[in-house]
């Protein structure tokens, strides 16, 4: 195994700010405290539940409780084992493509197209199951490279944490809904197979002023609720709230904004799930990543992401609660998670998943 002198991409360290200029017009977002959700704070509460029905994007001060202490650090370290497995030669990394119409392994850049015209992204990344990394390693379904399986403990604290906390943030949102908390937990068991991952990105330094290239195409996450970590520039979201499903371009007027990434917290976005479960009360950001701006751009980009999902044989539909608006969908039988993760992944024009 490589030195940790021998890992030069992935340098928070070195990182310019993020450029302090009108051409780079970022969001604004609210900063909700870990700390005062698992105290129960009705404040910090009530903060979270409007920023989850409005943009559904908001940073999350991971400082003092463990499971923000392991995503603080854990994501650095997973970073470091990303930059350990992007350095591998492709057609070791081909081996570890999706099957089976799951979303784990590994997505060579350009296999996304990014808009009708058929232009292709430019961002590798691998995406690692939670629940292979939480059993033992005679029960996994699938292999894992070997500097994956080498930080398996890793992984698993890290997936355990990430997902506590989008559990905490949901029912939160669940409470102040009337949705029977339940209702979401039985969703959403962490030893229950679901298409939850810890995904790592990584998009190439930027090549030209104009920026044209595309790292991660106009999407919303497809899960119930996502635990961004990122260094450096890239991610925008759109400016306008939307709820609606699918599309690849924005389908109201608006224009990028930048999120400026904020050490010592995460970026938290809904998913799709989290608007289906609603009915549409909460929002999943529409969002995008592009190359790193200003002298940013000069360095390779690492995400670590958490998408929290449902579990894969659990029922997509409108819950009930005194603030969801009846649906046609609550009572009658619902598709199940996984189908509908994998049909939402190929409407996104995601070609590196197989039904097979
Ligand atoms: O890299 C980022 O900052 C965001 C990545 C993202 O949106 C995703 O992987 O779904
Ligand atoms: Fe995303």
């Amino acid at each position: 195994m490589p030195h940790r002198e021998e890992l030069t991409e992935f340098t928070p360290e070195q990182y310019p700010p993020f450029p302090d200029s009108p051409e780079f017009s970022s969001v604004q977002l609210e900063t909700i405290s870990l700390q005062k959700l698992i105290d129960h704070d009705t404040t910090e509460e009530d903060r979270v539940f409007e920023a989850c029905k409005g943009r559904g994007f908001f940073y999350l001060d991971l400082a003092g409780p463990e499971s923000g202490e392991t995503i603080l650090k854990g994501a650095g370290e997973i970073a470091q084992v990303g930059e350990r497995f992007m350095a591998l030669p492709t057609d070791e990394k081909m081996r570890f493509t999706p099957k089976n119409k799951e979303l784990f392994g590994y997505k060579m850049s350009g296999a996304t197209k990014v808009d009708a015209d058929g232009n292709r992204d430019n961002a590798e990344f691998f995406n690692i199951s939670k629940n292979d990394m939480i059993i033992p390693n005679d029960k996994m379904l699938r292999p894992w490279p070997q500097n994956v399986m080498d930080a398996k403990p890793l992984f698993a604290r890290y997936s355990k944490s990430a997902h506590s906390i989008g559990m905490l943030v949901m029912d939160v949102l669940a409470r102040q809904l009337g949705i029977d908390p339940e209702e979401i937990t039985s969703r959403h068991k962490i030893e229950e197979h679901a298409g939850d991952h810890v995904r790592i990105t990584r998009g190439p330094p930027r090549k030209t002023i104009e920026m044209p290239e595309i790292q991660t195409p106009s999407h919303t996450d497809f899960g119930t609720i996502t635990v961004l970590m990122n260094w450096l520039g890239g991610l925008q979201v759109w400016s306008e709230s939307s709820r609606k499903l699918g599309a690849l371009e924005p389908d109201v007027p608006g224009e990028w904004l930048w999120v400026k990434p904020k050490r010592g917290h995460a970026i938290i976005n809904l998913g799709d799930a989290a608007v289906k479960f609603t009915n549409g009360v909460l929002c999943s950001g529409r969002h995008r990543v592009i190359p790193s701006p200003a002298e940013q751009g000069k360095w390779p980009r690492y995400s670590i992401v958490y998408f929290v999902r449902p579990v894969d044989h659990c029922k997509l539909k409108t819950l009930k609660g005194k603030g969801v608006p009846p649906a046609d969908d609550m009572d009658e039988e619902a598709v199940e998670a996984k189908e509908w993760i994998y049909h939402q992944a190929k409407g996104l024009g995601s070609t590196n998943i197989d039904d097979k």
